[in-house]
């Protein structure tokens, strides 16, 4: 069985490439850094770590890459999968789109019919969704019939949080020993084989929901508020109480939601939200709140972990005052590796405050939570300044 992976960054080489091989994948990478693509293809092979006390490492064998810029190869090789995956990033998915589909093309030319997966393992909701509208903007109508019939896009959600790596050797990878991989059965085609260690189910939004608004809106917050401190890690956020009890009273606002919209039990999410601020706690771990900060843009959108449970919480009667602050916050991260940081503080300097908020999240200046982020976000640079 031969897997075709997109991304061989934290995530690819430290979950998703980790977990396929050990399912009995071959995993073929598909990356555009060109070291990282040339030391796959001589090693074959890398080493995952397990932040713990124990340390314990994983030889993963049986890889390779391929060379993201040369889009006959990565259509070869998709061609010749049996499953598809990313890892690349939301805002990425288009950029590999192309490839996509003209390996689906040559399959469905060669009258093969055997049944493809393409799972996006990005962290939004709807991201094989998402990469499915990508690459049929690119297949005629003809093929898009045949696709419908041999091709899904199942969507899902990953969790393992992997930092970033400061290692000499470039494919070697520490990662969190948690991780969880759910996929939507009901999106997948009739009789498809399930990948050993994936989670199956059958209506997918709770799970991602769960994830993304209790694992990635308190992360948020903690980089965010941490970054503000001028702490450099998720875990020096952590261990400083203020920021800690912002993060917990986020999770609280976003625990309310997701308990009255799912059914949750209220004793088993407060021990979810527990196992993750533990999580984002572990000692063996330096995660930098730049990367967790990282796209402040695509992270404040309306879709994404602060304005879409915020906006779900107000209409359900609550009140999001703590992801109202979380959100302003985003507005004054403003390192200057970050594009989409840049970009916000332009717009925060020739715009203004108002305008930026509705034009980043949607929200208009008369909605109550825009109010309240602008309530936050002045008082947050008025104590910035006395600093
Ligand atoms: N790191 C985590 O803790 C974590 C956990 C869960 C989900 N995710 C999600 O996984 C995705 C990847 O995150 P990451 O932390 O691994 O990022 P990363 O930057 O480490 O990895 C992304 C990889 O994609 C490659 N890439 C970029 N453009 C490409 C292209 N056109 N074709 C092929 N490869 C390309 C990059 O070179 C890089 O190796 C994101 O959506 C992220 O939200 C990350
Ligand atoms: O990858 P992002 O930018 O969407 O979010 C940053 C982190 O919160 C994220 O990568 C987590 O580490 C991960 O989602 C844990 O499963």
């Amino acid at each position: 069985m031969r897997a075709v992976h997109f991304g061989a960054g934290n995530i690819g080489r430290g979950f998703i490439g980790l977990l396929l091989s050990q399912a009995g994948y071959e995993v073929v990478f598909v990356d555009v850094n060109d070291a990282v693509v040339a030391e796959l293809q001589r090693r074959k092979e890398y080493v995952v770590t397990f932040a713990s006390d124990a340390g314990e490492k994983i030889r993963v064998g049986g890889v390779t890459a391929v060379d993201g810029k040369d889009l006959a190869l990565v259509a070869a090789a998709v061609a010749e999968a049996d499953l598809v995956t990313t890892a690349v990033g939301v805002n990425i998915l288009k950029h590999i789109a192309e490839g996509i589909a003209r390996g689906i093309e040559r399959r469905l030319e060669n009258g093969s019919a055997s049944p493809l997966h393409v799972i996006a393992c990005e962290n939004a909701i709807g991201g094989s969704t998402q990469l499915k509208h990508h690459v049929y903007e690119r297949l005629n109508a003809e093929l898009r019939g045949k696709a419908d019939q041999h091709v899904a896009f199942p969507d899902a959600a990953v969790d393992r949080i992997v930092p970033l790596q400061h290692h000499e050797d470039p494919l070697a990878v520490t990662v969190e020993p948690y991780c969880e991989w759910v996929v939507d059965r009901s999106m997948m085609l009739p009789g498809a084989k399930e990948i050993q260690g994936v989670h199956y189910v059958d209506r997918l939004e709770p799970y991602i929901e769960r994830k993304l608004f209790t694992v990635n809106t308190g992360h948020c917050c903690a980089a965010y508020f941490g970054y503000i401190q001028g702490c450099a890690t998720i875990q020096e956020s952590m261990a400083d109480d203020r920021i800690a009890q912002r993060v917990r009273a986020t999770l609280q606002e976003t625990g309310a939601l997701l308990t009255a919209k799912y059914g949750f039990d209220p004793a088993d999410h407060e021990r979810y939200i527990g196992k993750i601020l533990e999580r984002f706690r572990n000692p063996h771990l330096a995660d930098e709140v730049e990367r967790v900060g990282r796209s402040p843009i695509r992270k404040l959108s309306p879709d994404d972990r602060l304005v879409r449970p915020a906006l779900q919480l107000h209409e359900q009667g609550g009140n999001p005052e703590h992801l109202a602050e979380a959100m302003a916050a985003a507005l004054m991260f403003d390192p200057e590796s970050d594009p989409e940081a840049q970009e916000l503080q332009k717009s925060l300097h020739s715009e203004g405050l108002e305008r930026t908020i509705t034009a980043y999240t949607s929200l208009s200046a008369d909605h109550p939570i825009h109010r309240r982020i602008v309530h936050h976000y002045e008082r947050l640079r008025e104590h910035a300044a006395q600093q």
